[in-house]
Protein backbone atom coordinates (compact mmCIF):
# COMPACT_ATOMS: atom_id res chain seq x y z
CA UNK A 1 0.00 0.00 0.00
CA UNK A 2 1.54 3.31 -0.87
CA UNK A 3 1.21 4.75 2.67
CA UNK A 4 3.61 2.94 3.94
CA UNK A 5 5.80 5.08 2.36
CA UNK A 6 5.16 8.25 4.52
CA UNK A 7 8.02 7.61 7.04
CA UNK A 8 10.48 7.35 4.78
CA UNK A 9 9.07 10.01 2.13
CA UNK A 10 9.28 12.25 5.51
CA UNK A 11 12.64 11.82 6.16
CA UNK A 12 13.65 12.48 2.75
CA UNK A 13 11.61 15.82 3.39
CA UNK A 14 13.13 16.73 6.22
CA UNK A 15 16.86 16.10 5.44
CA UNK A 16 15.59 18.65 2.60
CA UNK A 17 14.38 21.12 5.48
CA UNK A 18 18.10 21.00 6.84
CA UNK A 19 19.91 22.14 3.59
CA UNK A 20 17.79 25.51 3.46
CA UNK A 21 17.05 28.38 4.69
CA UNK A 22 13.03 28.51 5.03
CA UNK A 23 11.34 31.80 6.52
CA UNK A 24 7.41 31.41 4.91
CA UNK A 25 5.02 28.08 4.84
CA UNK A 26 2.27 28.38 2.07
CA UNK A 27 0.01 25.81 2.54
CA UNK A 28 -1.99 25.21 -1.35
CA UNK A 29 -5.09 23.89 -2.35
CA UNK A 30 -8.55 23.37 -2.98
CA UNK A 31 -11.89 22.95 -0.84
CA UNK A 32 -11.46 19.72 1.67
CA UNK A 33 -7.70 19.49 0.84
CA UNK A 34 -7.57 23.41 1.37
CA UNK A 35 -9.46 22.83 5.29
CA UNK A 36 -6.78 19.83 6.03
CA UNK A 37 -4.46 22.72 6.15
CA UNK A 38 -6.06 25.10 8.89
CA UNK A 39 -4.78 23.35 12.18
CA UNK A 40 -1.09 22.98 10.72
CA UNK A 41 -1.40 26.71 9.89
CA UNK A 42 -2.40 27.56 13.48
CA UNK A 43 0.10 25.96 14.74
CA UNK A 44 3.27 27.58 13.27
CA UNK A 45 1.05 31.03 14.03
CA UNK A 46 1.69 30.23 17.66
CA UNK A 47 4.75 28.25 17.47
CA UNK A 48 7.15 29.56 15.10
CA UNK A 49 9.40 32.45 15.89
CA UNK A 50 10.59 33.11 12.94
CA UNK A 51 8.17 31.23 10.40
CA UNK A 52 5.03 33.03 8.61
CA UNK A 53 2.21 31.11 7.85
CA UNK A 54 -0.18 31.19 4.76
CA UNK A 55 -2.92 29.35 3.68
CA UNK A 56 -3.77 29.71 -0.23
CA UNK A 57 -6.72 28.62 -2.72
CA UNK A 58 -4.60 27.09 -5.30
CA UNK A 59 -5.64 29.68 -8.47
CA UNK A 60 -5.37 32.29 -6.61
CA UNK A 61 -2.07 31.82 -5.10
CA UNK A 62 -0.91 32.32 -8.44
CA UNK A 63 -3.31 35.33 -9.29
CA UNK A 64 -2.24 36.31 -6.38
CA UNK A 65 1.92 36.69 -7.20
CA UNK A 66 2.87 36.95 -4.14
CA UNK A 67 6.49 38.93 -3.68
CA UNK A 68 7.47 36.80 -0.33
CA UNK A 69 7.54 33.43 -2.76
CA UNK A 70 10.96 32.30 -3.23
CA UNK A 71 13.97 29.90 -2.44
CA UNK A 72 13.33 30.30 1.13
CA UNK A 73 9.65 29.25 0.79
CA UNK A 74 8.13 25.93 1.86
CA UNK A 75 5.00 25.41 -0.35
CA UNK A 76 2.88 22.58 0.75
CA UNK A 77 0.32 21.41 -1.44
CA UNK A 78 -2.47 18.55 -0.80
CA UNK A 79 -4.83 17.37 -3.44
CA UNK A 80 -6.33 13.52 -2.74
CA UNK A 81 -5.90 12.00 -6.03
CA UNK A 82 -3.22 14.35 -6.98
CA UNK A 83 -5.60 15.58 -10.01
CA UNK A 84 -6.95 19.27 -9.56
CA UNK A 85 -5.82 21.16 -12.40
CA UNK A 86 -5.32 24.15 -10.28
CA UNK A 87 -3.37 22.62 -7.58
CA UNK A 88 -0.77 20.93 -10.02
CA UNK A 89 -0.31 24.99 -11.71
CA UNK A 90 0.09 25.70 -8.30
CA UNK A 91 3.28 23.37 -7.71
CA UNK A 92 4.65 24.17 -11.06
CA UNK A 93 4.06 27.79 -9.76
CA UNK A 94 5.79 27.45 -7.19
CA UNK A 95 8.59 25.79 -8.44
CA UNK A 96 9.38 28.36 -11.07
CA UNK A 97 9.56 30.44 -8.32
CA UNK A 98 12.47 28.34 -6.28
CA UNK A 99 10.03 27.29 -3.33
CA UNK A 100 10.85 23.54 -1.99
CA UNK A 101 7.41 21.91 -2.80
CA UNK A 102 6.27 19.04 -0.39
CA UNK A 103 2.87 17.47 -2.06
CA UNK A 104 0.14 15.16 -0.37
CA UNK A 105 -1.99 13.12 -1.98
CA UNK A 106 -3.23 9.04 -1.22
CA UNK A 107 -2.52 7.66 -4.81
CA UNK A 108 1.18 7.04 -5.86
CA UNK A 109 1.36 8.45 -9.59
CA UNK A 110 -0.99 11.74 -10.18
CA UNK A 111 0.10 14.69 -12.30
CA UNK A 112 0.76 16.88 -9.03
CA UNK A 113 3.47 14.27 -8.16
CA UNK A 114 4.90 15.34 -11.13
CA UNK A 115 5.19 19.14 -10.25
CA UNK A 116 6.59 18.58 -7.02
CA UNK A 117 9.61 18.24 -5.45
CA UNK A 118 8.60 15.76 -2.76
CA UNK A 119 4.96 13.64 -2.15
CA UNK A 120 3.97 12.00 0.76
CA UNK A 121 1.29 9.28 0.38
CA UNK A 122 -1.38 9.38 3.52
CA UNK A 123 -4.22 7.02 4.56
CA UNK A 124 -7.47 7.88 3.40
CA UNK A 125 -10.82 6.28 4.70
CA UNK A 126 -14.12 7.12 3.37
CA UNK A 127 -16.63 9.24 6.12
CA UNK A 128 -17.70 7.39 9.18
CA UNK A 129 -15.00 4.30 9.03
CA UNK A 130 -12.39 3.18 11.45
CA UNK A 131 -9.45 5.08 10.26
CA UNK A 132 -6.97 2.00 9.48
CA UNK A 133 -3.58 4.23 10.25
CA UNK A 134 -4.57 7.32 11.96
CA UNK A 135 -0.33 8.33 12.42
CA UNK A 136 -0.43 8.88 8.53
CA UNK A 137 -4.12 10.12 8.07
CA UNK A 138 -3.64 13.87 5.75
CA UNK A 139 -4.24 15.60 9.59
CA UNK A 140 -1.16 13.82 11.02
CA UNK A 141 0.96 14.02 8.10
CA UNK A 142 0.81 18.06 8.00
CA UNK A 143 1.34 18.25 11.62
CA UNK A 144 4.64 16.05 10.79
CA UNK A 145 5.62 18.56 8.36
CA UNK A 146 4.42 21.76 10.30
CA UNK A 147 5.72 20.79 13.56
CA UNK A 148 9.02 18.93 12.41
CA UNK A 149 9.78 22.11 10.84
CA UNK A 150 9.74 23.68 14.02
CA UNK A 151 11.67 20.74 15.63
CA UNK A 152 14.57 21.61 12.72
CA UNK A 153 14.47 24.65 12.84
CA UNK A 154 13.86 26.00 16.03
CA UNK A 155 13.89 22.70 18.53
CA UNK A 156 10.15 23.04 19.29
CA UNK A 157 9.80 19.86 20.95
CA UNK A 158 6.36 19.30 20.48
CA UNK A 159 6.99 16.86 17.91
CA UNK A 160 8.48 14.26 19.36
CA UNK A 161 4.68 14.92 21.82
CA UNK A 162 3.20 14.96 18.74
CA UNK A 163 4.79 11.08 17.51
CA UNK A 164 4.19 9.57 20.92
CA UNK A 165 0.30 10.80 21.08
CA UNK A 166 -0.71 9.95 17.07
CA UNK A 167 0.47 6.20 18.38
CA UNK A 168 -2.50 6.35 20.59
CA UNK A 169 -4.88 8.49 18.31
CA UNK A 170 -6.35 5.07 16.85
CA UNK A 171 -7.67 4.06 20.45
CA UNK A 172 -9.32 7.31 21.12
CA UNK A 173 -11.19 7.45 17.78
CA UNK A 174 -12.55 3.94 18.83
CA UNK A 175 -14.03 5.10 22.06
CA UNK A 176 -15.09 8.31 20.57
CA UNK A 177 -16.74 6.13 17.98
CA UNK A 178 -18.91 3.97 20.72
CA UNK A 179 -19.47 7.11 23.04
CA UNK A 180 -21.07 9.03 19.29
CA UNK A 181 -22.65 5.89 17.62
CA UNK A 182 -26.30 6.76 18.67
CA UNK A 183 -26.08 10.13 19.18
CA UNK A 184 -24.77 11.02 15.54
CA UNK A 185 -27.86 8.34 14.03
CA UNK A 186 -30.19 10.86 16.69
CA UNK A 187 -29.12 13.90 15.34
CA UNK A 188 -29.44 12.94 11.39
CA UNK A 189 -33.47 11.92 11.95
CA UNK A 190 -33.82 15.43 14.27
CA UNK A 191 -32.08 18.00 11.40
CA UNK A 192 -32.37 15.41 7.86
CA UNK A 193 -35.28 17.98 6.94
CA UNK A 194 -33.30 21.21 7.50
CA UNK A 195 -32.73 23.62 4.57
CA UNK A 196 -30.08 25.19 6.31
CA UNK A 197 -27.40 24.80 9.08
CA UNK A 198 -24.45 26.77 9.71
CA UNK A 199 -21.16 25.49 11.45
CA UNK A 200 -19.22 27.58 13.96
CA UNK A 201 -15.60 27.20 16.00
CA UNK A 202 -12.79 29.01 15.80
CA UNK A 203 -8.70 28.30 16.36
CA UNK A 204 -7.18 25.21 15.37
CA UNK A 205 -10.95 23.85 14.81
CA UNK A 206 -12.14 26.38 12.42
CA UNK A 207 -10.94 23.80 9.20
CA UNK A 208 -13.72 21.71 10.62
CA UNK A 209 -16.58 23.35 10.47
CA UNK A 210 -15.14 25.22 7.24
CA UNK A 211 -15.10 21.58 5.38
CA UNK A 212 -17.82 20.50 7.02
CA UNK A 213 -19.88 23.50 5.64
CA UNK A 214 -18.57 23.14 1.87
CA UNK A 215 -18.34 19.73 1.24
CA UNK A 216 -20.42 17.89 3.52
CA UNK A 217 -23.29 19.72 3.97
CA UNK A 218 -22.97 21.86 0.39
CA UNK A 219 -21.50 20.08 -1.64
CA UNK A 220 -22.54 15.85 -0.61
CA UNK A 221 -25.83 16.91 0.78
CA UNK A 222 -26.91 19.90 -0.56
CA UNK A 223 -27.57 21.66 2.12
CA UNK A 224 -27.38 25.43 2.18
CA UNK A 225 -24.75 26.86 4.91
CA UNK A 226 -21.93 28.47 5.67
CA UNK A 227 -19.05 28.06 8.58
CA UNK A 228 -18.69 30.57 10.69
CA UNK A 229 -15.85 32.33 12.75
CA UNK A 230 -16.51 31.52 16.46
CA UNK A 231 -15.40 35.64 17.01
CA UNK A 232 -17.29 36.75 14.13
CA UNK A 233 -20.11 35.64 15.20
CA UNK A 234 -20.83 38.62 17.07
CA UNK A 235 -20.46 40.78 14.55
CA UNK A 236 -23.15 40.12 11.98
CA UNK A 237 -23.66 36.21 11.96
CA UNK A 238 -25.86 36.38 15.08
CA UNK A 239 -28.50 38.27 13.83
CA UNK A 240 -29.72 35.11 11.74
CA UNK A 241 -30.04 33.11 15.10
CA UNK A 242 -33.42 32.57 16.32
CA UNK A 243 -35.17 29.54 17.99
CA UNK A 244 -35.35 27.31 14.07
CA UNK A 245 -31.82 28.30 12.73
CA UNK A 246 -29.47 25.28 13.45
CA UNK A 247 -26.10 25.67 14.31
CA UNK A 248 -23.30 23.06 14.68
CA UNK A 249 -21.16 24.10 16.90
CA UNK A 250 -17.35 23.11 17.50
CA UNK A 251 -15.53 23.47 20.76
CA UNK A 252 -11.83 22.24 21.00
CA UNK A 253 -9.10 22.25 23.71
CA UNK A 254 -6.96 25.27 21.99
CA UNK A 255 -5.95 29.00 23.04
CA UNK A 256 -9.49 29.85 21.74
CA UNK A 257 -11.63 27.74 23.55
CA UNK A 258 -13.12 31.11 25.31
CA UNK A 259 -14.27 32.28 21.87
CA UNK A 260 -16.21 28.83 21.19
CA UNK A 261 -17.91 28.89 24.59
CA UNK A 262 -19.01 32.93 24.43
CA UNK A 263 -20.66 31.72 21.36
CA UNK A 264 -22.46 28.56 22.83
CA UNK A 265 -23.62 30.65 25.75
CA UNK A 266 -25.40 33.15 22.97
CA UNK A 267 -26.67 30.08 21.86
CA UNK A 268 -28.17 28.72 24.57
CA UNK A 269 -29.88 31.67 25.53
CA UNK A 270 -31.27 32.33 21.71
CA UNK A 271 -31.38 29.71 19.81
CA UNK A 272 -33.06 25.85 19.84
CA UNK A 273 -31.33 23.58 17.40
CA UNK A 274 -28.00 23.58 17.85
CA UNK A 275 -25.01 20.15 18.07
CA UNK A 276 -22.19 20.60 20.18
CA UNK A 277 -19.24 18.85 20.09
CA UNK A 278 -16.80 19.17 22.54
CA UNK A 279 -13.90 17.64 22.55
CA UNK A 280 -13.81 18.05 26.96
CA UNK A 281 -16.17 15.22 26.79
CA UNK A 282 -13.99 12.74 24.61
CA UNK A 283 -11.48 10.26 26.49
CA UNK A 284 -8.18 11.17 25.37
CA UNK A 285 -6.27 9.24 27.42
CA UNK A 286 -2.82 8.54 25.40
CA UNK A 287 -2.60 12.01 24.08
CA UNK A 288 -0.23 14.40 25.50
CA UNK A 289 -1.45 17.50 27.26
CA UNK A 290 0.87 19.45 25.04
CA UNK A 291 -0.63 18.69 21.97
CA UNK A 292 -4.31 18.33 22.91
CA UNK A 293 -5.06 21.66 21.24
CA UNK A 294 -3.68 20.79 18.34
CA UNK A 295 -5.08 17.12 18.16
CA UNK A 296 -8.84 17.89 19.90
CA UNK A 297 -10.19 18.92 15.71
CA UNK A 298 -8.98 15.66 14.11
CA UNK A 299 -11.30 13.54 16.93
CA UNK A 300 -13.90 16.61 16.25
CA UNK A 301 -13.78 15.65 12.65
CA UNK A 302 -13.94 11.86 13.41
CA UNK A 303 -16.99 12.88 14.64
CA UNK A 304 -18.07 14.72 11.81
CA UNK A 305 -17.62 12.19 9.28
CA UNK A 306 -19.67 9.94 11.33
CA UNK A 307 -22.51 12.68 11.72
CA UNK A 308 -21.80 13.07 7.64
CA UNK A 309 -22.41 9.36 7.10
CA UNK A 310 -25.65 9.36 9.35
CA UNK A 311 -27.21 12.06 7.99
CA UNK A 312 -26.23 11.23 4.14
CA UNK A 313 -28.67 7.74 5.27
CA UNK A 314 -31.61 9.50 6.76
CA UNK A 315 -31.85 11.81 3.67
CA UNK A 316 -31.28 9.14 1.68
CA UNK A 317 -28.80 11.29 -0.28
CA UNK A 318 -25.16 9.40 -0.93
CA UNK A 319 -22.30 11.46 0.18
CA UNK A 320 -20.88 10.49 -3.21
CA UNK A 321 -23.74 12.58 -5.00
CA UNK A 322 -22.88 15.35 -7.24
CA UNK A 323 -24.21 17.29 -9.95
CA UNK A 324 -21.49 19.44 -11.34
CA UNK A 325 -18.32 18.00 -9.95
CA UNK A 326 -16.14 15.97 -12.53
CA UNK A 327 -19.02 15.91 -14.60
CA UNK A 328 -19.44 19.24 -16.40
CA UNK A 329 -16.99 21.39 -17.16
CA UNK A 330 -16.15 24.04 -14.75
N1 LIG B 1 -14.67 17.77 -0.93
C1 LIG B 1 -13.57 17.79 -1.86
C2 LIG B 1 -13.61 19.00 -2.75
O1 LIG B 1 -13.54 20.14 -1.96
C3 LIG B 1 -12.49 18.98 -3.74
O2 LIG B 1 -12.60 20.03 -4.67
C4 LIG B 1 -12.43 17.67 -4.49
C5 LIG B 1 -11.13 17.53 -5.25
O3 LIG B 1 -10.13 17.73 -4.33
P1 LIG B 1 -8.64 17.29 -4.36
O4 LIG B 1 -7.85 18.40 -4.93
O5 LIG B 1 -8.31 17.02 -2.94
O6 LIG B 1 -8.52 16.03 -5.18
O7 LIG B 1 -12.49 16.59 -3.60
C6 LIG B 1 -13.52 16.53 -2.65
O8 LIG B 1 -14.75 16.29 -3.26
Amino acid sequence: MPYTKADSQLHQIFEAYKQRTIKRVFFVACGGSSALMYPSKYFLDCESKHITAEVFSSNEFIHRNPQSLNEHSLVILCSHKGKTPETTEAAKFAKSKGALTVSLMYVEHAPLADESDFIVNYSWISAGHMEPHPEIMNYAILYKLSMGLLYIKEGNRKYEKLLSSLDNLGGVFEKVMKQHEEQVKAYAEQYKDEKIIYTMASGANYGMAYSFAICILMEMQWIHSHAIHAGEFFHGPFEILDKDVPFILLMGLDETRPLEERALAFLEQYGEKRIVIDAKTFDLTGIDEEVKGYLAPLVINFVLRMLALALSKARNHPLETRRYMFKVPY
